[in-house]
């Protein structure tokens, strides 16, 4: 057989069928559900008389419409507690295990599927969701779907799917204090655009991956839907094998043995062709921002926001976009002031993302001029990890709040919102227009990057900031 990658042999090792248009079927491992893209799907079924064909293989909480303070008493807005409610129902009906809001595994899904060992290497995960890509930070070959794509993995846990194209984005190098997997995705998101990845599967490989934690995979995965791949994807390794190993959902004794053997081969073969290749050196990677309202709208913290490009169509956009964000070009970055932090979202609300931002904070205070500082943990355990480490503590001596796990301000779908007008420094994936509330404004940023934003009130360089 040819060489192949590893997006090639995780595929290849779902084949059901190919159709004479070379779709394939492909089989489905894992699905996760949350409140947002299932209740016409549940519908679907429902009318169409049928169960679901793996409730086992299935996993749901809500995330997106909780909110992240008082659990105990009822949700106030009537949309997000019919969400849930419409859930919950859903799930008990087609006997699918559920999360519940104050279950103390909930959280974020892309949080949670790693940390219970639902997600594992070599398996296809899906879910109603763009930022699914996340779990390919496993080897997993993860994907968001779409609500009729969501019913028919309930009723088949298959799927009719195109093969995507093998995209490599290959890093070299350290990364320099401070820089950390969030700016390595700005950064590409930066280069290469939001079309940058559109049709492919990107690999994630090359020296500084290697370094990388897990989460910091995790991150770096979350954004590979915000470069336009349809997935991302690291080999697992050593690393990645630890990890999962021992978790609650993960496998033991002897089908730990027998999935290791195939997980050990899950990489892409040395003579392997992808279609694109992306090389950046990580010592090019400073931490970077966002200026603008799309991902590819960011400049290293040390420049300033960019000339109106000379292309007409992109200066259009630009004008559109620093209108929005108040910003004049040639601004340097470190003048921006902030209103609003938010640390949390599927992209850095695991620990470790809570331990950077917290190492920033201790011993220091958010300063005056900040209207709200917030640390939602992505989920249940990563809240009760941080507690047992004080971590909570450094953030509310500092002047953070800090708060129940969920989606949060990373979009507006419940109580946490930027108000109209006011500048967020966001830990999320997405700076679209109203995307943290109709008006707001937000820039991308780090977890230290964050922190560091919170204490002097504006955008900062945490390379030139003294961690304890
Ligand atoms: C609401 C949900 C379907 C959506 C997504 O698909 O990603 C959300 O999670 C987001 O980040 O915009
Ligand atoms: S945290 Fe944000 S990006 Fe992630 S699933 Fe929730 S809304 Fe989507």
């Amino acid at each position: 057989m040819s060489a192949r990658t590893l997006y090639d042999k995780i595929w290849d090792d779902h084949v059901i069928a190919v159709q004479d248009d070379g779709t394939c079927l492909i089989g489905i491992d894992r699905h996760l559900i949350h409140e947002v893209s299932t209740p016409q799907a549940f519908e679907g079924l429902r009318a169409a008389g049928r169960r679901l064909r793996r409730p086992d293989l299935t996993l749901a909480m809500p995330d997106h419409n909780v909110p992240t303070s008082d659990r105990d008493a009822p949700i106030a807005d009537p949309q997000s507690a019919l969400q849930l409610q419409v859930l919950a129902e859903n799930c008990r009906d087609f006997g699918i295990e559920y999360y519940e809001m104050t279950a103390p595994e909930q959280g974020i899904v892309h949080v949670v599927g790693p940390e219970q060992g639902f997600t594992l290497p070599g398996v296809t995960l899906v879910c109603g969701d763009s930022h699914t890509s996340t779990h390919g930070a496993l080897g997993a070959l993860a994907f968001g779907i779409g609500t009729s794509e969501i019913e028919t993995v309930f009723a088949t846990q298959a799927l009719l799917l195109r093969k995507s194209r093998n995209m490599a984005v290959r890093v070299n190098g350290a990364l320099a204090l401070g820089v950390t997997s969030k700016d390595v995705a700005l950064h590409l998101i930066g280069l290469i655009g939001t079309a940058g990845g559109t049709g492919h599967v990107i690999e994630f490989m090359g020296s500084t991956i290697d370094a990388m934690s897990i989460e910091a995979r995790m991150t770096l995965c979350n954004m590979a839907i915000e470069a336009g791949a349809r997935a991302g994807l690291v080999a697992p390794d050593d690393k990645t094998f630890a990890y999962v190993q021992g978790r609650p959902r993960a496998p033991q004794g002897p089908a730990w043995d027998d999935a290791m053997a195939w997980w050990e081969t899950l990489k892409s073969d040395a003579d392997a062709l992808f279609d694109r290749l992306v090389e950046i050196d990580a010592a090019d990677i400073a931490p970077t921002v966002t200026w603008g309202t799309s991902p590819e709208d960011s400049a290293p913290i040390d420049g300033a926001v960019p000339a109106i490009d000379t292309d007409p169509a992109k200066a259009a956009a630009m004008r559109k976009a620093l209108d929005y964000m108040a910003l004049q070009p040639g601004t340097p970055m470190q003048e921006i002031a902030i209103d609003q932090v938010f640390i949390g979202s599927c992209t850095n609300s695991r620990i470790e993302d809570l331990r950077d931002a917290a190492a920033v904070l201790r011993g220091r205070k958010v300063a005056a001029s900040i209207r709200r500082a917030m640390v939602v943990p992505g989920s249940g355990l990563v809240k009760r990890q941080a507690e047992a480490e004080g971590l909570d503590r450094i953030f509310i001596d500092a002047g953070f709040e800090w708060r129940e796990p969920g989606c949060s301000m990373c979009l507006s779908m419940n109580p946490d919102k930027v108000p109209a007008g006011e500048r967020c420094a966001s830990t999320s994936n997405r700076n679209f227009v109203g995307r943290q509330g109709p008006g707001a404004r937000t820039h991308l940023v780090s977890p230290p990057m964050a922190a560091a934003a919170a204490v002097t009130g504006r955008l900062t360089d945490i390379r030139k900031m003294e961690i304890a």
